[in-house]
């Protein structure tokens, strides 16, 4: 993008990605290309800048074995401009120099060997000053002994190094900066070594503050070493698999989909395409109950229920969640509703089934659609309402029992009690907020 073209409120970022990554040379391939829950390093990062909110250009730095981080950007169409920079040995400090001429005023630094999550960058970019850190006073994965520490005062980083005896949190390889203010660092430029730890020293000593946008807990990791590398796999599943799910999906469905995920990283499956295959297993599972065959039809209802986890935790994995996803995702659920509800009303064969089928696919409609009109009108729905609520684990697990055990009256019964008793407290809990 030609200088005189940037946008003056768009945000950057220099993607650090030219470092040597000695600890990881059996990986055989650069750094910035090794993998992680189905992302190298260097897309993984691209992607979580932009699902982050970043809107501006990004600068990939590139240096050892540049050629190759250079190929894999024009391969994948990453939407990025490559920056080489022929200075790397002198310190990664020369990268961030590199990029910057080519960045709005305001810019996000990311190493390409830290991996974050969206929420991370979108607190980072929400924070005020020339000079921001995301600092973590609470980390989980990161390792206090490799990282390098900081000591904060009144909400400012005023020191850090690898070995700072006393320290309040950890440096999380994230920052937001002004390019008017590192740009008054031009003395220390001509250092023979330059670091960025050696740009932020030089930022203090000038009596710049550097902010602290403090994670607190948020998940996170600096990859070293291949032991980083599967720690970061964990890290990423464990972060995916996590949502404002019901009870049986947080204690029961989330412990076996995580597995299926984990094995469909790598595979050229997409979420829309896990969301097909988990509607095609509630659709068997329909006609098996409508046929009478109840017990395996309501072993695939639940296995379809597990699966319907799958296709959010990969979404979440590989950084490419969507709204349209979401609509896909939760309008097969619909469908899938109502075909469960009647083959088990079917399949029971009997006139009190078929009257409790009503009230069944009633509620388990407007549970969702009760969740979905909050959702548009007040925001995220509090989790309190995603407890015993009927939620649509809550409530396939239901129907999945009423057939493994012939009881489909009662599981239809049961769901549409739990489906329009969750509908009304919904409305109850809006009528009081609204007084
Ligand atoms: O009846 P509700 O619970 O409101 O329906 C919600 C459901 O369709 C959500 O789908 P999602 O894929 O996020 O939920 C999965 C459940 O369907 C599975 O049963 C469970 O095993 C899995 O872990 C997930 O929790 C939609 O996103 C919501 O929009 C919809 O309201
Ligand atoms: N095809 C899809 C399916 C889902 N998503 C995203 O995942 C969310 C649902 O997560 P679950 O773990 O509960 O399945 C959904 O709201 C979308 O954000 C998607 O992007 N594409």
């Amino acid at each position: 993008m030609p200088e005189t073209e940037r946008r003056g409120d768009s945000v950057g970022a220099a993607v650090l990605a030219a470092g040597f990554g000695e600890r990881l040379r059996e990986c055989g391939c650069p750094k910035p290309l090794a993998r992680v829950a189905g992302l190298t390093l260097l897309e993984r990062t691209v992607r979580t800048l932009r699902a982050g909110g970043l809107d501006g250009e990004i600068a990939v730095v590139v240096g050892h074995r540049g050629e190759e981080v250079t190929g894999y950007c024009k391969e994948r169409g990453l939407p990025v401009r490559v920056v080489e920079n022929p200075d790397y040995p002198r310190g990664n400090g020369t990268s961030v120099l590199a990029a910057m001429r080519f960045l709005p005023e305001r810019f996000v630094v990311a190493m390409v060997d830290h991996v974050h999550t969206p929420d991370s960058v979108r607190r980072l970019l929400g924070c005020e000053g020339d000079f921001v850190a995301a600092v973590d006073t609470r980390p989980v994965y990161a390792d206090p002994g490799e990282a390098t520490r900081v000591r904060i005062e009144d909400g400012r980083v005023v020191d850090f190094g690898k070995k700072l005896p006393e320290y309040d949190g950890l440096d999380a390889g994230l920052f937001l900066c002004s390019r008017s203010a590192l740009g008054r660092l031009r003395e220390a430029a001509g250092q023979e070594r330059l670091s960025w730890n050696d740009l932020k020293r030089a930022w203090l000593a000038s009596g710049g503050e550097v902010v602290a946008c403090d994670l607190a807990g948020a998940p996170w990791t600096d990859v070293d070493t291949p032991r980083d590398l599967r720690l970061s796999e964990e890290m990423v599943l464990g972060w995916a698999a996590s949502g404002n799910d019901g009870p049986i999906s947080r204690h029961i469905n989330r412990r076996i989909s995580r597995r299926i995920t984990r094995r469909l990283l790598d595979a050229p499956l997409s979420p829309d395409q896990v969301s097909l295959l988990s509607f095609a297993l509630a659709a068997l599972g329909a006609g098996l109950l409508a046929a009478g065959r109840l017990r395996l039809g309501g072993v695939l209802v639940q296995l379809a229920s597990v699966v319907d986890g799958c296709d959010g935790e990969l979404a979440r994995a590989r950084v490419e969640s969507s709204p349209r996803g979401a609509v896909f995702d939760a309008t097969l659920d619909r469908w899938a509703d109502a075909l469960i509800i009647s083959g088990l009303a079917l399949g029971a064969g009997t006139r009190r089934a078929a009257v409790a089928g009503y009230p069944a696919l009633a509620g388990a409609l407007l549970v969702s659609y009760t969740r979905a009109r909050w959702e548009a009108a007040l925001g995220r729905m509090p989790s309190r309402f995603t407890g015993l609520g009927a939620t649509r684990d809550v409530r396939l697990a239901v129907l999945a029992l009423g057939g493994m055990l012939r009881a489909p009256v009662a599981a239809l019964l049961a769901t549409g009690i739990l489906g329009n008793a969750e509908a009304l407290r919904r409305l109850l809990a809006l009528k009081k907020e609204r007084t």
